[in-house]
């Protein structure tokens, strides 16, 4: 966490869907520790959620101390819209096709949660895993999709890793990235160097 705050990051992850391999207990003494520190640190805390109610997300949200919420799985809208209700900032997963996709089908994903005040996650399909596939979208159709919506907050995730975060960004015009797999080594432990590489690369 100091790696990212370190080298200019803005944001953790904490994972609370049991099966990944990134899942943090919210019940630990661990995971508020985190928590905390990450605040001190000033870095923004995004709760990672698959398929929970809104009310467990919010209850989680308020005790272990969280800045965020990502819906990463199939939520319904009103989900997202209760969220809002109750003053949560809400990260929508919107999952594509590992190939090129059309404007329109990002356009038919999104739109119901762009109306509800969520900002866009954009990720690759990983089907029951939901999420942490390490795979990349199809740059070019996610440039495509942007260039006719320059109102709408969003940001690139799907396998972006020191060695390719630049290209994605340059492809896409991405003003943020997210990642997960693509710093760690081994899978599901973070690296020190492959985050400062990382941010480097993102930012420089
Ligand atoms: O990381 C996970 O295990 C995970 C599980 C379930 C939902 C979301 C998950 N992570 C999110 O997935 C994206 C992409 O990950 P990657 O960079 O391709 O490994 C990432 O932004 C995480 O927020």
């Amino acid at each position: 966490m100091r790696a990212v705050e370190r080298s200019g990051g803005d944001a953790i992850g904490l994972n609370f869907f049991p099966n990944s391999v990134r899942y943090v207990d919210p019940q630990s003494p661990a995971t508020g520790r985190l928590s905390r520190l990450a605040n001190e640190l000033g870095l923004l805390r995004v709760g990672v959620f698959v398929n929970e109610s809104a009310e467990r997300m919010a209850a989680i949200a308020a005790t272990v101390g969280l800045d965020a919420i990502q819906l990463h799985g199939d939520e319904p809208i009103e989900s997202a819209e209760s969220l809002r209700s109750m003053g949560w900032p809400v990260l929508r997963a919107i999952k594509l096709p590992r190939g090129g996709f059309a404007a329109a089908l990002m356009q038919e994903r999104s739109a119901a949660w762009v109306a509800a005040g969520c900002h866009l996650l954009l990720d690759v399909d990983a089907g029951s895993a939901h999420g942490g596939s390490g795979k990349t979208l199809d740059w070019p159709s996610v440039a495509a999709w942007a260039q006719g919506h320059r109102s709408v907050g969003w940001t690139l995730a799907g396998g972006l890793k020191p060695e390719n975060v630049r290209r994605a960004i340059e492809a896409t015009g991405a003003v943020s990235v997210d990642t997960a797999s693509g710093v760690e080594c081994p899978r599901g432990v973070k690296d020190e160097s492959r985050i400062r590489a990382f941010i480097a690369a993102a930012t420089g």
